[in-house]
């Protein structure tokens, strides 16, 4: 299905007739739908569906899997990211993406958000430092590990972990974040801040996420996609797709009828 619902000026992400194949299997089906600036857009639907596939699709994840085929338009601010000429280091610059998994890298706190920007060209040491400080603020950890940057990053818990690879991903100053499931592995504690914390970053950065739980998708979304077989079955306003869903497949899977 497609709509339009998000006007021109507001949106972030603009995707037209997307299609993928892994081998000769059909993975995602004539996706249309357009992401917009500033909001928290999630995506949902049974295991399978293609949410993942798709969200890997917006800075290019799925290049690294050889047996994908791809077809169709990914706009990012206008610019199609799958044109050949695009420098897919500076679009996963500019397209952040936070995994299921905690994956700090084994080093210390703080050069895991040191890391980026100097691999992007920041040399200058108290830069730096600022750098890191902001990022961590931002993604609300600094209060907790100020007195030991020096420390192991793999050392932190598990949703400490999650925030300081969200600080990662914001040291590089994205326009948007992708999450794909990133509470899946953390307790409920955990899960509140990062719902928490989501809910202050579209302040800043364009979000998307792929949730298995809808209560989170209902809670922390703008705007919510379902997904099933592949193909987009229903977007719309988080609260219609939860109230007043308009196709009975997205009313079975949220009432829990299946999947
Ligand atoms: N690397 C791959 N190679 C081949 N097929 C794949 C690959 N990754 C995913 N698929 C297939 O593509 C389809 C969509 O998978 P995908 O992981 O995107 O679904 P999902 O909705 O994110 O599922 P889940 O909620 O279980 O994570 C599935 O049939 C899956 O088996």
């Amino acid at each position: 299905m497609t709509e339009r619902l998000i006007k021109d000026s507001d949106i972030a992400i603009q995707i037209s007739d997307l299609n993928l194949w892994y081998g000769t299997s059909h993975a995602l089906k004539d996706i249309s739908i357009d992401i917009p600036r500033n909001k928290v857009t999630s995506l949902i639907g049974p295991s399978g569906c293609g949410k993942s596939t798709f969200i890997r699709c917006l800075n290019r994840m799925n290049d690294l899997i050889r047996s994908c085929r791809i077809e169709g338009e990914v706009l990012v601010d206008g610019e199609n990211i799958y044109d050949d000429n695009v420098d897919v280091v500076e679009l996963r610059k500019r397209v952040g993406m936070v995994f299921q998994k905690p994956n700090p890298f084994p080093m210390s706190i703080g050069d895991n958000i040191s890391y980026g920007p100097r691999i992007h060209g920041e040399k200058n040491k108290k830069r730096l430092e600022s750098i890191t400080e902001e990022a961590l603020k931002s993604a609300a950890l600094w209060d907790e590990v100020s007195d030991r940057l020096n420390k192991s990053a793999l050392d932190l818990s598990g949703g400490q972990q999650q925030r300081l690879c969200i600080a990662r991903t914001l040291a590089v100053k994205p326009e948007i974040i992708l999450f794909d499931e990133p509470c899946s592995a953390l307790d409920p504690i955990s899960t509140a801040k990062i719902e928490e914390l989501i809910m202050d970053l579209k302040n800043e950065y364009t979000i998307v996420i792929v949730t298995h739980n809808m209560q989170q998708a209902a809670r922390i979304s703008d705007y919510t996609a379902y997904f099933l077989l592949g193909e987009l079955v229903e977007y719309g306003d988080t609260e219609q797709i939860f109230e007043n869903p308009q196709e009975k497949s997205t009313e079975d899977y949220i009432t829990g009828r299946f999947g």
